[in-house]
C-alpha cells in the first residue's frame, strides 16, 4: 500500500467502478450527456396524455437529508448555503429541528420517520436528484427510511456525513444510529466523511490521536463498505495544519490545507460534505470533489475568520465569500459619497522614483494631508509589486476613512479589493468595468463633453473626471478643454464631477468657485511632484476647501 502526499505528488488517476447497483459513479462524460438530453415525452395518466417537457437548461441538484440548525451554522442551513454558493440545486428533506446556537445545542425536536419519508417520496418521485448528502440521522428509523428510498430511487452518488456529536460535544445521533451507519448505510455510500471522533465511535471507540492513527481508521471504516473514506483532523489537537485523510479502498491521500485561526469553524462538517456532493453532482471525479470542498471550506474561513456572530465558542462563517469586503468597506458609511471628490490625489511612480518616496510613503502623507480619495495611476508598475503595494495604500487609505481607487486595472482592483477603478475612454469599456466589478464599487470614467458624460451616466459609472482643464506635462497629446469645457461637462453632467489638468495650488480655488457644481479637483503633480507631499497636501486642502465653502 502506498502513501501519497497529496500537496506535493501528483494524484493517480482515480477510477470508479460500476460494480454496485445502489449507486455510481458514473463517468462524466456519462453524466454531462444526461445533463445536455433534451427529453421530450408523452405520459399516459389515466386515460389522458401530458406532455413532459425536460429542459437542457439542467442543473446539478443535490437532495441534503439533514437536521435544522436554528443558529444557521450547521445542518440543512450550511447545505444550502454550500450547495447555492458552488452554484447547485439543493432540496432538503428535514430529520430533526435543533434549537442551537454559537453556545451549543438546547434542544432536538426529531420528525416522525414517516414524515421524513414523506418528505423524501416528495423529492425523489419528482425531481431528478444527482446525489444525495446525509447529515444527522437522529433515529435509526429514520436511518432506515432514508435507506429504503435510496434502494427505490437510486441516485449517482451518496455522500455520508456521519454526524453523531456536535463540536459543542451534544450528541445528535445515539448509539442504535451507529449500528445503522456501520450495517445499512455505509455499505452503501460513496464517501463517508467522519471526523476524529465519529471515526472513533465507528470503530468501537479506538482514540485517535495522530495523522498515522487516521490513516489506520480510514482503511478498518473502508472495510465497513464504503467506497471512499475521508477522515477530517479538523479537530486533531497540536496541528498546525489541518490535515484530512483521504482512502479510496488503494490509496491514501494527505489533504492538507493551513489551519485558519478561527473560532468560526462551526458548520464546517456539513459545508465539506455538501461541497463534495455539490462537486460530484457537477460531474466531477471523487478525489477532485473531495480537493475541491476542503479549497473551498478553506476559503471561507479565511474570509470570515474575524466575523462576530453569537457570543459563544464556536461561531459561523460566511459561505459566500463577501464577509471580507463588508468589514473592509465598513469604516465609510456609504457606498460612494460624491463629496469625497473635493480633494482627489493620483500618484504618479515616476515622480515618487524622483523624489525617493514609496508609493504607500507617497500616499500616507496625502491622506494625512487631507486628500479625500486617492487614485493610484502606476502606468509602468509590474503587476505583483502594484497588487503589493495596492493592498498597503488600501489599508493606509483606510485607516482614514478615504477610498482608494485603481486606474485602469481591473484585475489589480479586484485583487486587491480596492474601492473601485477609474477608467479613460479607451480602457475597458465603463458598463464590463461595472458586471466585472460588481454593483457596490466605485468607477470613475474620464470625459471631455456632454456626450462622453452621458454615456458614463448610461453605463454605470459613479463620477466624471473631466479635463485637461489646464495643460498639463502629465499626460500626453491631452486635449485641454479649458474652464468653459469644464463649466459645459458640468452643467450636463448627471454624475458629480471632478476636475482634472494642470490644476495646483495657484489656480485651484479659481477653478471650483467659478464652476458651480465642481465636487472637486484632482491633482498630481501639485502633490507628488514635490519634496513634502504631506505640506502640500494640507495647503492645497486648505484652498479647495475655502473656496468650496465660500460658493455656498
Ligand atoms: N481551522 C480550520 N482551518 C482550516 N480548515 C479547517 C479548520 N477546521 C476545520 N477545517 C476543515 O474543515 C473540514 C471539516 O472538518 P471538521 O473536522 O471541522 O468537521 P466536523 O467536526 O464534522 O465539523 P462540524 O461538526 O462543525 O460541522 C475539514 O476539511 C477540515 O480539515
Ligand atoms: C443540525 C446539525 N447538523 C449537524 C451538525 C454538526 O455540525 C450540527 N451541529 N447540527
Ligand atoms: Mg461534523
Amino acid at each position: 500500500m502506498t502513501f501519497a502526499l497529496y500537496s506535493l505528488q501528483v494524484a493517480p488517476l482515480v477510477v470508479f467502478r460500476q460494480d454496485r447497483n445502489s449507486s455510481f459513479l458514473s463517468s462524466n462524460s456519462d453524466s454531462n450527456q444526461k445533463s445536455k438530453m433534451h427529453v421530450s415525452m408523452t405520459m399516459q395518466t389515466d386515460g389522458a396524455s401530458t406532455n413532459i417537457h425536460t429542459s437542457h437548461n439542467k442543473i446539478p441538484h443535490v437532495l441534503t437529508v439533514a437536521g435544522s440548525d436554528s443558529g444557521s451554522g450547521a445542518g440543512i442551513q450550511a447545505d444550502l448555503k454550500a450547495c447555492a454558493a458552488r452554484r447547485v440545486y439543493c432540496s432538503t428533506v428535514i430529520t430533526a429541528v435543533t434549537a442551537q446556537n454559537t453556545v451549543g445545542v438546547q434542544g432536538v425536536n426529531i420528525m416522525p420517520e414517516d414524515f421524513v419519508a414523506e418528505q423524501l417520496r416528495s423529492v425523489l418521485s419528482d425531481m431528478h436528484v444527482d446525489v444525495v448528502k446525509t447529515g444527522m440521522l437522529p433515529s435509526l428509523n429514520i436511518l432506515k427510511v432514508l435507506c429504503q428510498n435510496l434502494r427505490e430511487f437510486p441516485v449517482k452518488a451518496l455522500v455520508v456525513d456521519p454526524v453523531m456529536v456536535s463540536t459543542s460535544g451534544d450528541v445528535l445521533a445515539g448509539p442504535s444510529v451507529l449500528a445503522g451507519f456501520r450495517e445499512e448505510l455505509l455499505p452503501m455510500a460513496d464517501i463517508v466523511t467522519p471526523n476524529i471522533k465519529e471515526a472513533s465511535a465507528l470503530l468501537n471507540n479506538v482514540p485517535l490521536k495522530s495523522v498515522s492513527d487516521m490513516r489506520d481508521a480510514a482503511k478498518l471504516i473502508h472495510e465497513l463498505g464504503p467506497r471512499n473514506v475521508l477522515v477530517k483532523g479538523g479537530d486533531l489537537p497540536d496541528s498546525l495544519d489541518s490535515i484530512d485523510v483521504f482512502f479510496d479502498g488503494e490509496e491514501f491521500y494527505e489533504l492538507c490545507s493551513l489551519r485558519v485561526n478561527t473560532r468560526n469553524t462551526h458548520g464546517t462538517g456539513c459545508t465539506l460534505a455538501s461541497s463534495i456532493a455539490a462537486e460530484l453532482a457537477k460531474g466531477s471525479s471523487m478525489l477532485s470533489a473531495v480537493k475541491v470542498a476542503k479549497r473551498y471550506v478553506e476559503t471561507a474561513l479565511n474570509y470570515s475568520k474575524d466575523l462576530l456572530i453569537g457570543n459563544g465558542a464556536q461561531g459561523p462563517f460566511d459561505h459566500f465569500l463577501a464577509l471580507k469586503n463588508i468589514t473592509q468597506n465598513s469604516c465609510r458609511q456609504d457606498r460612494f459619497n460624491p463629496n469625497d471628490l473635493l480633494l482627489y490625489a493620483v500618484t504618479d511612480s515616476s515622480m515618487n522614483r524622483k523624489w525617493g518616496h514609496s508609493i504607500a510613503e507617497a500616499v500616507r502623507a496625502a491622506v494625512e494631508g487631507g486628500a479625500t480619495i486617492v487614485q493610484l495611476r502606476e502606468k509602468d508598475a509590474e503587476t505583483r509589486d502594484f497588487v503589493d503595494a495596492a493592498k498597503v495604500c488600501l489599508e493606509i487609505c483606510h485607516s482614514f476613512r478615504v477610498p482608494l481607487l485603481i486606474n485602469d486595472r481591473i484585475d489589480v482592483a479586484l485583487a486587491c479589493n480596492a474601492d473601485g477603478v477609474h477608467v479613460g475612454q479607451s480602457d475597458m469599456p465603463t458598463h464590463l468595468a461595472r458586471s466585472l466589478l460588481g454593483p457596490e464599487k466605485i468607477i470613475g470614467v474620464s470625459c471631455k463633453t456632454p456626450e462622453q458624460a452621458e454615456q458614463a451616466w448610461i453605463d454605470g459609472a459613479d463620477y466624471i473626471g473631466c479635463g485637461g482643464v489646464y495643460p498639463t506635462n502629465t499626460k500626453a497629446n491631452n486635449r485641454t478643454i479649458g474652464l468653459d469645457g469644464l463649466r459645459e461637462v458640468c452643467q450636463a453632467s448627471k454624475l458629480p464631477v471632478v476636475a482634472i489638468g494642470g490644476i495646483g495650488l495657484s489656480n485651484a480655488g479659481a477653478v471650483m468657485e467659478s464652476v458651480p457644481n465642481l465636487k472637486g479637483v484632482a491633482v498630481v503633480s501639485a502633490l507628488f511632484d514635490r519634496e513634502c507631499v504631506l505640506s502640500e497636501t494640507r495647503n492645497l486642502h486648505a484652498v479647495i476647501r475655502e473656496a468650496a465653502l465660500s460658493r455656498k
